[in-house]
């Protein structure tokens, strides 16, 4: 099996605008509905797009509008659902070494040579963008859709979904910095203008961020994986980074392939633990250079893991800036009984 992006067609080309879709023609039909949408600045990209109640940026949305009329899931399909910046990458790795664990040894692991996004595709950018061709030996893949977005037909075929979710101050800290790290396509990092931190704070409490509001998509899938338990597992970025023993057990059940006790008492449970953890990945060549391919943006691989840490907040947030996402995250999660740990100490 070959993991690689090679396939897909999807290398930035060097006159890609900064706006742009793999074939522009594809997504023609959603121009109307596309320029009717209410818009605002982005981060990165220049436009963010309002659709369903989230914010959008162009790539992104004319993928969704895609998926959501033309995919068509198998019903063996896991989505592995995020808000980005908040556990996707280890999400899709943890996953996929356990539905593989069978087919590979140690030394032998894709994950060793590819990186866990070009191992998972994602439903919106690289599948959305290569008109959904996909591998089928592995049936995940990765999405940052909110639920109430997600194309039917995931939810009538009842496909499982694992979401994590992440602190929303260690969200953002980590968004900011990936954002500083992307480049619109054609333009050089050296050359953007900078992303000023408070006025990424401002947009980021206002909902105003990739794929957000940030609460809003996390409520969605909270109040989804209540009602549909055995369909949804919903996870915690810190509790996985607690105990990711128990998680990792725990999502191989969920996911169907739950470890005999003979791999358990192997310390198959570890080795995969281990494989994915912010160390081992972080240090192997494939993540450490090159760009990753089939966004709207360049960036590096090695963006996608920067500290992996609980509370890098505290290096970057003033006080005030802390007491507001806290007040909003109270606010926001006040009727629901989904809690971050949002003291200061944290
Ligand atoms: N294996 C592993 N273990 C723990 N943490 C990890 C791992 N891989 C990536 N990371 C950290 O996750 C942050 C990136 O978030 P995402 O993977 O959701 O980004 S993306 O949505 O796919 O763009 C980003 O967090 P920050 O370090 O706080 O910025 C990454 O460093």
């Amino acid at each position: 099996m070959d993991y690689s992006s090679s396939k897909l067609n999807l290398s930035p080309k060097s006159n890609d605008k900064e706006e742009y879709s793999s074939d522009p023609k594809a997504f023609e039909e959603y121009k109307p509905l596309i320029s009717s949408l209410p818009r605002r600045k982005g981060w990165v990209l220049n436009q963010f797009y309002h659709y369903q109640g989230f914010w959008h940026n162009l790539f992104y949305l004319e993928g969704l509008l895609s998926a959501q009329e033309h995919f068509k899931p198998q019903p063996n399909d896991i989505f592995l659902s995020s808000v980005p910046k908040s556990g996707t990458t280890w999400l899709k790795a943890l996953s996929f070494a356990i539905m593989t664990r069978s087919s590979f040894d140690a030394s032998t692991n894709p994950l060793l040579t590819t990186t866990p996004h070009e191992c998972v595709h994602s439903l919106e950018g690289d599948l959305a963008h290569n008109l959904f061709h996909r591998n089928l030996d592995t049936p995940l893949i990765g999405t940052h859709v909110p639920y109430t977005s997600l194309p039917k037909p995931v939810i009538d075929y009842g496909c499982k979904i694992i979401y994590i979710c992440r602190e929303p101050k260690d969200a953002f800290v980590s968004l900011w910095h990936f954002c500083c790290k992307a480049s619109p396509k054609g333009v050089e990092l050296s050359a953007r203008e900078d992303l000023d931190f408070e006025e990424a704070f401002q947009l980021f409490c206002e909902g105003i961020s990739v794929f957000g509001p940030y609460w809003d998509h996390v409520l969605g899938y909270w109040r989804a994986s209540l009602e549909f338990p055995e369909r949804i597992l919903f996870l915690k970025y810190e509790n996985l980074k607690n105990e990711p023993v128990f998680y990792v057990k725990e999502m191989a059940k969920f996911m169907g392939y739950p470890f005999s006790l003979e791999e358990e008492t192997k310390g198959m449970i570890e080795n995969i633990v281990d494989l994915c953890s912010f160390k081992n990945l972080s240090k192997l060549e494939v993540n450490k250079s090159g760009w990753l391919h089939g966004r709207p943006y360049l960036v590096e691989k090695n963006a996608f893991f920067r500290k992996g840490e609980i509370g890098d907040w505290k290096n970057y947030l003033k006080p005030m800036m802390v007491s507001r996402l806290d007040e909003i995250t109270k606010h926001k999660f006040r009727s629901s009984d989904l809690t971050f740990n949002v003291s200061s100490d944290a």
